[in-house]
């Protein structure tokens, strides 16, 4: 898959206002809070089954009712249509918890 650049980048991202880029990796990060941690993990198992579903895996760190997400892709050394569509799906997730 290719890496998104240019005016293709700029419009993935726009669509991604929650998620940070990192130009120097080629990834964007969110975190997010739930109410505790059983929802935090809910959310990750949600991610988890999404992601080998895709074949597509975040690099992601917890504490508590806290999930820190981070999407590359390792293939292409850069943001691809992939990490887009798993976070927008990790955004859906997240809002469903909200209630
Ligand atoms: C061998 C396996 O298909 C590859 O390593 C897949 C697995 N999950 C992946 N996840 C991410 N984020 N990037 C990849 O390039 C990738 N590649």
């Amino acid at each position: 898959m290719e890496k998104l650049q240019g005016q293709g980048l700029a419009e993935a991202l726009a669509g991604l206002p929650h998620w940070h880029y990192d130009a120097a990796r080629g990834a964007i990060a969110r975190e997010f809070r739930f109410r505790d941690f059983a929802e935090a993990f809910a959310f990750m198992t949600q991610i988890a089954l999404a992601a080998e579903a895709r074949n597509h895996h975040p690099e992601w760190f917890n504490v508590y009712n806290r999930v820190a997400i981070t999407l590359t892709t390792h293939d292409a050394d850069g943001l691809t249509g992939r990490d887009v569509e798993l976070a927008h799906y990790a955004d859906a997730a997240c809002a469903r918890f909200a209630g």
